[in-house]
């Protein structure tokens, strides 16, 4: 294609929305005529799906659970008025909490006001939390925020020492909606721990986000905790950014979420245009569809050109893989979705991997992230007639065109400035994107059945470890660890007894090993 043709193309499936001021270039995907008629009919059924899954029904067959994240932005579209209710007393009572806070109507019982929020949770109940309070800081930050999103006790000793100046000023969020994730339970009595250490009341300083009923509501109830928010069966953890677990912290951190309620209500409504050519997200899906022939076959790299959005390829991490990655399809068959994501941020990338992305392994398409807007105010001139924010877009620019020449595909999203209501837009476009694209491939998109594996052989490890301690307490002598094995009743898994040993051991547990330490097998344990 020449560059007159390209032109042509360009415009002919440029997509803008003027409301948001959005454009979606998918011109630089090579999808040809052919492949659009042929999916008509899956795009015919996706948008019939979407209206269904939007109408209450049950669109997460094997949990039985209605899919509701696109309520949240217009609540009139709820199935019935008890749950607009539901929704609408939600964010009046973050707004008025978060009042309240900013205020010092409520404060910590040793400060006039909460100064800080440190927020436990992780998957879901994190990285749309922490994607929005790194894109939109406020200027006028009310609470500066920090999170916990591992159960590393490093990591969260590092979080704390910021803390420490601050505990008692500080407001920490506990966000969970099954209320039972084991790193979010234990950074929260982490947190406690140090709390009661230095004398302070745990309870006046946390509240809690999580479904009614689960074990994180049950102890915030018990140990009276200042408040708790409803989180809703029917948001999933992945599209749940749009309830309290996201709005909450970020009403609290000062950012305004009627504006990002705004913007994803509005991309909603371009997004239930039942035509692919208007429609972002059905543009969005048919470039994945193409790229990766609808099996995933090319990981998307996402690049966006500025620096407060770098956190959006790890958001999207979860909202793509956890909803594609799928075994089977919705009729049963082995399937094996999915499609990679990963990415960091431009120009900065194209000194570290762009190389192999130009040179190497074609497996990959883009999708480039532009922000019209450089910065607030003018900025000076690093070269006669060019600024830094002229270099990050010449770059953009130069980066498209070079791995075009190169046979390498990309999309290009365009936004005028980041601010709430283009968070709200882009977060939006991803989730319809993905409920688009699920059903274009025959996928449930709201489940992941597959990270309960992970779960249960974590679970085993830590039975297995208790089970080697009591044993290794009451020989009171040296045993291998074939021995070991034996006496716990499981000779097969001699090899994950060594690693449960080794971790002991490095972490002053109680025990003693002895033995060449390249040699496994000749390895002694007994107890201090
Ligand atoms: O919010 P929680 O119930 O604690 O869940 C946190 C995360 O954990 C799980 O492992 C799920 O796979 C995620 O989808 C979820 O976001």
């Amino acid at each position: 294609m020449d560059a007159t043709q390209l032109w042509q193309r360009y415009q002919e499936w440029l997509y803008y929305h003027p409301g948001l001021e959005l454009y979606v270039d998918i011109s630089r995907m090579r999808f040809d005529d052919e492949l659009v008629e042929s999916l008509k009919p899956k795009f015919e059924k996706a948008f019939k799906d979407m209206q269904a899954l939007e109408g209450g029904a049950i669109a997460n067959p094997d949990e039985e659970r209605m899919v509701g994240h696109y309520w949240l932005r217009n609540s009139d579209k709820a199935p019935t008025p008890e749950l607009k209710k539901l929704i609408d007393d939600s964010f009046d009572h973050i707004e008025e909490f978060a009042r309240k806070v900013h205020s010092g109507e409520i404060h910590p019982p040793e400060a006039d006001k909460f100064t800080d929020l440190l927020s436990v949770g992780i998957g879901g109940s994190a990285l749309g939390p922490e994607f929005v309070a790194e894109a939109l800081v406020p200027k006028d930050e009310k609470l500066k925020v920090h999170f916990i999103d591992n159960t590393d006790p490093a990591g969260i000793d590092r979080v704390m020492q910021e803390l420490k100046e601050r505990l008692n000023s500080t407001l920490v969020l506990v966000t969970t909606k099954s209320g039972g994730t084991p790193e979010t339970r234990n950074g929260m009595l982490e947190v406690k721990h140090v709390y009661e250490q230095a004398g302070l009341d745990f309870a006046s300083h946390a509240i809690a986000v999580t479904m009614q009923g689960s074990k994180m509501d049950q102890y915030a109830m018990q140990e009276h905790w200042l408040a708790e928010f409803s989180m809703f069966d029917w948001v999933g953890g992945r599209t749940s950014e749009m309830s309290a677990v996201g709005l909450l912290p970020a009403a609290l951190q000062g950012i305004d979420i009627r504006a990002m309620l705004a913007g994803a209500a509005e991309m909603d409504e371009a997004t239930r245009v039942a035509n692919l050519k208007n429609n972002p997200a059905a543009l969005l899906a048919l470039a994945w569809y193409q790229s990766g022939n609808g099996k995933g076959e090319k990981d998307m790299v996402i690049l966006p050109y500025k620096d407060s959005l770098l956190l959006f390829s790890r958001y999207l991490q979860q909202l793509i893989m956890e909803s594609l990655g799928k075994e089977r399809d919705l009729d049963g068959n082995v399937v094996h979705q999915g499609i990679a994501v990963y990415g960091n941020k431009g120009s900065t990338d194209q000194h570290a991997y762009v190389q192999q992305l130009r040179d190497g392994v074609a497996n990959f398409f883009v999708t480039f992230l532009e922000v019209l807007e450089d910065r607030k105010g003018p900025s000076m001139e690093v070269e006669p007639g060019a600024t830094a924010g002229d270099f990050l877009n010449g770059f953009l620019k130069g980066t498209r065109e070079a791995l075009f020449e190169n046979g390498r595909d990309s999309v290009t999203i365009t936004v005028p400035t980041v601010n709430p209501r283009v968070i709200g837009a882009l977060i939006a476009l991803y989730e319809r994107t993905v409920g688009l694209y699920a059903s274009l491939v025959n996928i449930n998109a709201y489940h992941q059945p597959g990270v309960e594996a992970g779960k249960k052989a974590a679970a085993s490890v830590l039975d297995l470890q208790r089970q080697v301690m009591q044993v290794v307490q009451a020989t009171g002598q040296p045993l291998d660890l074939g021995a070991i094995a034996e006496k716990v009743g499981v000779p097969n898994r001699i090899e994950a007894i060594y690693h449960i040993v080794r971790h002991l051991e490095a972490n002053n547990r109680g025990i003693v090993v002895e033995g060449d330490r390249a040699k496994p097998a000749s390895l002694t344990v007994s107890s201090k």
